[in-house]
Parts: structure tokens; C-alpha cells; sequence
């Protein structure tokens, strides 16, 4: 690895208007425009990193004023010297003695963590020219263990706990790299059922999708309960008994209102109900999975759960059943490992949140990750997908039979077309103009 001395970082605001057609609708984000915190790192050689983190429309600005503050701490290094101390340069950036006050560890600022960090993960496996699941799963395990801070996890997992199940998994690691590239990863979609959606379109995409080969479902819920009955039993009489059904409320509801409410849709057979209430509320999340269980519906959440110490102790209080990692609302690849190894610890599924602009390209290496080099089972866990604005990704994701094909450019997948940034950045990209207009 030679060179490679970050000497500028660009940020750019990025929105999509998705929320005219209502995509990505749910019951609390009614008018999500999917965003992104756009980050790129020039560096004195031809090689850049590319990062980004989601967001939803207005909030996109603090979150780059953000990265713009954080960046002062990764201009001048080299990759050498970030990869070469990676735990060290994550706690540079999360535990800054001026900006931690505004976190730490959660937000905003951890957003822009995240699309830091995603950058130079993505110029790290450019410059060893693999696809970043490709790079995690072939580096050394004692290397993979250096890059997390384990400060506030080690309770419930320490180095050496985490290196056991890292070596353990190594046995069956080169077929299950190789049945990955034969047969992908098995995903599930959202884009059949966002909440805006009428039922004519959920039929519609629903039947589509069943045609492509897709066996699971993801239906939002929360804002109104004959609304939620009747889209869960025509979609369940769409797709028959045996394809797989999940519902998603997005923090709708109070802990007994979640419990009274899902225990009406329990005749539908949902697989798991999806941030049922208040994404900090460990406790809460413990007693709706303990009401739940006799149904068979287990509770799913992690797309806005901050950090490894919140899962932590969701996994401590047994307060979900499916981790949903996220590659943007945590601090990076550094501490998705954490996580990933703290669910594997607790024999917890991780079944990846992908739902926004750019989560699939991103969230498709960590799942990789898992699969071949930590969980090794494909039993209860899948990776969402949701079918929108793929094509302004230098690489997008390959689905092939409801599957996620490994990606195999390069980096981390995160580079955007010039063309789509300049078109659709905020305020003044000729999409956001022509709005404006109307
Ligand atoms: C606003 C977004 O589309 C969310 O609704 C989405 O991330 C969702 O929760 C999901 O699970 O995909
Ligand atoms: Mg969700």
C-alpha cells in the first residue's frame, strides 16, 4: 500500500425527490426525499475514496456542515497511517474533545462519521483493489479485530472472544465465498408496499415481484389499523402461506398500543415486526418481544439504533430477534463489525436494514462479510432491498433471483455518477430547480 495522503475532502448535499411518488414512505417519514451526505476523498495519488451517509431531505445540511467540521481530522494522513491504527483513528474521530459534546457517538455526528469513515474504507479496498466484502473476508483476523473499538462493549464481548468466533468461522470459509459467487445472498423487498402506496399498486408490484422470483415481504404499518388489515391480508393472499411476510412500523407506537396492535395482525403470520416503538427504548423492545413470542412474530430493529452500546444491550436484555445493521447510521465498517460479532455472539440473525439511497450497494459487503466469515448460516436472515435509485451508482447492486450478487469493482461501492450528483445536489442541481419552478 503506497501513498495515498488524503489532501482534500469534498462534501456534497444530494437529494432525491422521491417523496412526489410517495417511495420510501412510512407511517412516521410520510414525505421521505432520499438524501445523501456525499463525501469525497482526494489523495496525492490517481485513487479516491468515495462515502456517503443517508438521510431523508432538510436534515441533509447539518449533516454535511458536520462532515465539513470533521474533517480537519482526516486531512493530511496517509491510508498507512489511518489503516495502520484504525481503532485509534475511529476513536480520533468519535471521541474529539470539542465535537463529542454534540454526540457522542449518535446523530448527526455520527452520520458523518459514518460517511467519512465509509470513504476511506472504500479507498482502502480500492487500493487493494478488491470489493470491500472481498478485503474484510481475506484480511488477517487479528488485522479485521484492530479496526474496532471495543471500549463500552467489552461486558459483552472482548478481543479474544471476538477473534475465537472469527477463527472458529474460518473452517468452510472458501465454499461459502464460493457458494456466495455461484448464488448471491438472499434478499427481501420493501418496494412493494411503502405506506403512501395505493392497494392497486401494491397489487400491481406485488405480483411483479412474485413473477421475478421474490418469496419475501416487507409491508409498512402503524398510521391505521383497517388500513393495516386489509394491505397485510391482500398482500398475504398475494403471496400465499408459505412466502415470507414482515411488517415495519417505524417507532409508531407505544409499548402496549405495539403489543395490542401486532397481536391484530398476528393472523397474517408476519415473520417480525420492525421498530415497533421508540428505537431507544431497550426495555420496551424486551417486553413487546415477550408478549409477541407466543405468536411466533419476533421484534427487528437497528436502522436508527446509534451505536454498538445500544445493541449492545439490546442483545443483553434479549429485546430483539433480528439485528438490522446499518452501513450509514453507525460509525462505519469499524463499528458494524462490532456489532456483527456482538450478534453472532449473542446467536442473534443479522438481516441488514437497506431501505434508502445507496444502503444496498453499501450494506450488500457487510452481509457478505458475515455470511463467509463470522455467522456462516443462512438460517432466519435475509438483506433488504428496495428497488430505487440504483442506476446513479457507478457500481450498482446485482439482484439475480431475489438474491444479492457479489459486487466485484473495487471499493465499497458507494461512488455516484458525477452526472446524477450534479443534477440532483441541493439547492441548486437542475432536478431541485425545475421543483422550485413549479
Ligand atoms: C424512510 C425510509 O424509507 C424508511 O421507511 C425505511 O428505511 C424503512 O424503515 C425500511 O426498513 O426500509
Ligand atoms: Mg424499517
Amino acid at each position: 500500500m503506497s501513498g495515498s495522503k488524503i489532501i482534500n475532502v469534498r462534501v456534497r448535499d444530494v437529494r432525491f425527490p422521491t417523496s412526489l411518488e410517495q417511495h420510501g414512505s412510512d407511517a412516521m417519514h410520510t414525505d421521505p426525499d432520499y438524501s445523501v451526505a456525499y463525501v469525497v476523498l482526494d489523495t496525492d495519488t490517481e485513487l479516491k475514496g468515495y462515502g456517503l451517509t443517508f438521510t431523508v431531505g432538510r436534515g441533509t445540511e447539518i449533516v454535511v456542515c458536520a462532515v465539513k467540521a470533521l474533517s480537519t481530522l482526516v486531512l493530511g494522513k496517509t491510508l498507512e497511517e489511518i489503516t495502520g491504527d484504525f481503532r485509534g483513528f475511529y476513536r480520533l474521530l468519535s471521541s474529539d474533545g470539542q465535537m463529542r459534546w454534540i454526540g457522542p457517538e449518535k446523530g448527526v455526528i455520527q452520520l458523518a462519521t459514518a460517511a467519512i469513515l465509509n470513504a476511506v474504507w472504500d479507498l482502502w479496498a480500492r487500493v487493494e483493489g478488491k470489493p470491500l466484502w472481498k478485503l474484510l473476508a481475506d484480511m488477517d483476523p487479528v488485522k479485521l479485530i484492530s479496526c474496532i473499538d471495543f471500549r463500552y462493549i467489552t461486558d459483552a464481548l472482548t478481543e479474544q472472544q471476538a477473534l475465537d468466533i472469527l477463527l472458529k468461522a474460518k473452517t468452510g470459509k472458501k465454499t461459502r465465498e464460493e457458494q456466495m459467487l455461484r448464488e448471491g445472498y438472499p434478499a427481501y423487498t420493501t418496494s412493494c408496499a411503502w405506506l403512501g402506496y395505493t392497494d392497486q399498486q401494491l397489487t400491481q408490484l406485488c405480483s411483479e415481484a412474485l413473477a421475478q422470483g421474490w418469496t419475501k415481504f416487507k409491508v409498512k404499518v402503524g398510521a391505521d389499523m383497517q388500513d393495516d388489515i386489509r394491505r397485510c391480508r391482500l398482500i398475504r393472499k398475494l403471496i400465499g402461506p408459505d412466502n415470507t411476510l414482515m411488517i415495519d412500523a417505524n417507532q409508531r407506537w407505544d409499548v402496549n398500543e405495539a403489543v395490542n396492535w401486532v397481536t391484530k395482525l398476528a393472523e397474517f403470520h408476519p415473520l417480525w415486526i420492525e421498530e415497533p416503538t421508540c428505537p431507544d427504548d431497550i426495555l420496551g423492545h424486551a417486553s413487546i418481544s415477550k408478549a409477541l413470542a407466543p405468536f411466533g412474530i419476533g421484534v427487528a430493529s437497528g436502522e436508527q439504533c446509534h451505536n454498538r452500546v445500544m445493541f449492545k444491550q439490546f442483545l443483553q436484555a434479549s429485546a430483539l430477534q433480528f439485528v438490522q445493521i446499518d452501513s450509514c447510521r453507525v460509525g462505519s465498517v469499524n463499528e458494524n463489525l462490532a456489532i456483527i460479532l456482538m450478534a453472532a455472539k449473542f446467536n442473534v440473525p443479522v438481516c441488514p436494514h437497506a431501505g434508502g439511497v445507496g444502503l444496498c450497494e453499501l450494506v450488500q459487503h457487510l452481509i457478505l462479510f458475515d455470511y463467509i466469515s463470522v455467522s456462516a448460516s443462512l438460517s432466519n436472515r435475509m438483506c433488504e432491498y428496495v428497488d430505487h435509485l440504483h442506476e446513479h451508482f457507478k457500481s450498482p447492486t446485482i439482484i439475480r433471483n431475489a438474491h444479492y450478487i457479489p459486487p466485484v469493482d473495487p471499493g465499497f461501492s458507494c461512488e455516484m455518477l458525477e452526472e446524477s450528483v450534479q443534477k440532483h445536489q441541493y439547492p441548486d442541481g437542475e432536478v431541485w430547480r425545475d421543483i422550485e419552478k413549479q
